[in-house]
């Protein structure tokens, strides 16, 4: 079995004024978000001229990983659609299929597992082959990679940088905050084959930065970035919320960490550097955030890591080959990574619903 092509899957955003408001219905479309809340994120985005700085991102890392293929002779043409605003996923499929390509590797830009995150996503995928018809490529979404070094390193640094900016004299009530998307509680609770495995998986991720950057400090992990109804419970506490309690508990500084992610996207930029650094002016707080990985060189080669993983498994199991379990069968290649959550190539079928079954 061959792979002859890769494809970038993400979430995709608004490069003008004019696709705000289109980009946010392919966004809510059938997900019961308040009007006033597409009002306020709508008014984020426009803060920012209407560009979302996403899919420069993309680009940025589609340059990067043909550079690093080429470099180390993987000749494999990179694609990229995305979920919610052109390039669309669609278009793309229908391009692959055009040029020829019979089977294709997806790296989707979220590490973690989770409805969102991971599910929908191949959903996405599904979607974008049905709607190309019989002879569209087929797709297999590259493994989640929250513990693989290449995604943890580079966050460790970005935190142990932000703390060289920060005045060394108040490194005793400094906290270091980790952050990641909230979700709807229900969602968080049926994500991974037992539920709860996104909420893990970040835990462990906080935990593995923390032991890298500065294992002396206390860390919290909170959330950011809040949508749906007022009365649909999502996790919490909200990080703005959270740097209140900490300075009524005599923090003075704070690093904020967005593990989260992978870019600097607008839930960085607008809700971390624009909003809770404001709260954290109000509250006289230190406030720095932490850059995520973005085109780190061990990010880049972390995705090559993944696609030459990926070969090795198909071409011993000659079909998909489930690693799923806390030990892999012998034969498969070892996954590098710095975590024990259990890890897999694919996904158990009805694992990270957007809501637990009855
Ligand atoms: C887990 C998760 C990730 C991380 C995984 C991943 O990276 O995929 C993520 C990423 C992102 N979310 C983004 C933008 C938005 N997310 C929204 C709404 C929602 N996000 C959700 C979850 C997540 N979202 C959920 C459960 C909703 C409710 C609606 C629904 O059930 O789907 C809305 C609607 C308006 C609002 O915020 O209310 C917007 C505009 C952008 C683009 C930023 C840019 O443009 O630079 C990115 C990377
Ligand atoms: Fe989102």
């Amino acid at each position: 079995m061959e792979y002859d092509a890769l494809v970038l899957v993400s979430f995709g955003g608004p490069e003008r004024p004019d696709d705000v408001l289109p980009f946010l219905a392919n966004v809510t479309r059938g997900r019961g978000i308040p009007p006033e809340r597409l009002a306020q994120v709508a008014e984020h985005y426009q803060q920012f001229g209407g560009v979302s700085p996403i899919n420069q991102q993309c680009r940025d890392l589609i340059a990067a990983l043909e550079a690093d293929f080429a470099a180390n002779g993987l000749d494999l043409p990179v694609y990229w659609g995305n979920r919610n605003w052109h390039p669309m996923l669609a278009d793309t499929v229908a391009q692959m299929r055009d040029d020829g390509v019979r089977r294709a590797l997806a790296f989707v830009t979220s590490a973690y597992g989770g409805y969102s995150s991971c599910r929908q996503y191949q959903e996405d995928i599904a979607a974008a082959r049905a709607a190309v018809g019989p002879d569209a490529p087929l797709i297999d979404k590259l493994r989640q990679f929250w513990d693989h070094p290449g995604f943890v390193e580079p966050h460790a640094d970005a935190v142990r940088a932000a703390l060289g900016t920060l005045d060394p004299a108040r490194r005793d009530s400094t906290r270091l905050v980790f952050t990641a998307h909230s979700v709807p509680v229900t969602m968080a609770a049926a994500s991974g084959p037992e539920g709860g495995r996104y909420e893990a998986q970040l835990h462990e991720v906080a935990r593995l930065v923390a032991g890298i950057a500065a294992p002396d400090l206390p860390y919290d992990l909170v959330w950011q970035s809040r949508s749906g109804p007022p009365h649909v419970p999502w996790l919490e506490p909200d990080v703005n919320d959270h740097l209140a309690v900490l300075a009524a508990d005599g923090v003075t500084s704070v690093v904020i960490s967005p593990i989260g992610f992978v870019s600097d996207h607008l839930e960085v930029v607008w809700d971390l550097d624009t909003e809770a650094a404001g709260t954290a002016q109000r509250l006289g707080l230190d406030f720095v955030r932490a850059a995520t990985p973005g085109t780190d060189p061990r990010f880049v080669s972390m995705v090559r890591e993944l696609v030459v993983e990926r070969f090795a498994t198909a071409d011993l199991a000659g079909e998909r080959a489930p690693t799923e379990g806390p030990t892999p069968p012998v034969d498969l290649p070892p996954r590098r990574r710095l975590g024990t959550l259990p890890v897999w190539d694919t996904c158990p079928a009805g694992c990270c619903q957007p809501t637990r079954r009855p």
